[in-house]
């Protein structure tokens, strides 16, 4: 089932054209990914699904209902949730109370504390300075607090802005891991990723954005071998 499709999308941010008649299909169980360089618009992408930026024009239909017109706590309200690029998790908050702020919908509080416990055992570094400031830990722990903390919220599409963005090639790593195992639990995921080679690895789609338009979707593993992927952004052509 198609849970996400994007229609006809075009978004102004005064004479710039951010977005041009930009389609995306995401199936509910996939990881879904949009790849570009820096500007291509995969960030005002993620903000227009999420409602935080109004379209000059289009479509955007969840789960078989119209959300276009939605505000942000209503598509949250819906199931999907952005971890944002650069984080943005409250620094000046204990980890614990990020993770409860993540879960703050809730009133099922012994399943959250479960699922609290389970991101502990997973991430003991986290375990261990729950109620130290989130501010203290390295880019790549407040990464995984932004993703565990967005999990408490049970998105049904969970939408990832450049998550690798920064971290150590360890910390990448274990994010893909992660991203992988959050699918895999049934959370439908779409990722917005500079590192190409990485999202390609794990999505089974792809879409490329330039300048604001599609220049190329399909499934992953057709793109990873297509010729033009390949040199533009694996780094595998003539330069
Ligand atoms: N709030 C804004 N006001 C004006 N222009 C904007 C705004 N946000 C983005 N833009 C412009 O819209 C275009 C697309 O930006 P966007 O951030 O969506 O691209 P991106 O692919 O996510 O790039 P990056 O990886 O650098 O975040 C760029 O030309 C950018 O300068």
């Amino acid at each position: 089932m198609t849970l996400l499709d994007v229609s006809g999308l075009c978004v102004r941010y005064g004479r710039i054209e951010a977005l041009h008649d930009v389609g995306l299909q995401v199936r509910e169980g996939e990881i879904a990914t949009v790849l570009g360089a820096n500007g291509a618009g995969k960030s005002t992408l993620l903000r227009t699904v999420l409602g935080a930026v109004r379209p000059d024009a289009g479509e955007i239909t969840f789960a078989q209902q119209a959300i276009t017109t939605l505000s942000i706590m209503q598509r949250v309200a819906c199931g999907i949730v952005l971890v944002p690029e650069g984080r943005r998790i409250a620094i000046s908050m204990t980890i614990e109370e990020n993770l409860l702020l993540g879960a703050h919908r809730r009133s099922d509080r012994q399943v959250v504390r479960m699922e609290i416990d389970n991101l502990y055992d997973r991430f003991p570094n986290l375990a261990a300075r729950r109620h130290g400031l989130a501010a203290g830990l390295s880019g790549g722990e407040q990464q995984m607090l932004a993703i565990g903390r967005a999990m408490l919220a049970r998105p049904r599409l969970l939408m990832l802005d450049e998550p690798s963005l920064g971290l150590s090639p360890l910390f990448v790593q274990r994010l893909f891991d992660l991203i992988v195992e959050i699918n895999r639990n049934g959370t439908t995921i779409l990722l917005v990723e500079q590192n190409t080679a990485q999202a390609l690895r794990v999505a089974t789609c792809a879409t490329v954005l330039e300048l604001g338009r599609v220049v190329m979707s399909g499934d992953a593993a057709t793109l990873t071998n297509h010729p033009y992927l390949q040199a533009a952004y694996l780094g595998h052509g003539q330069t």
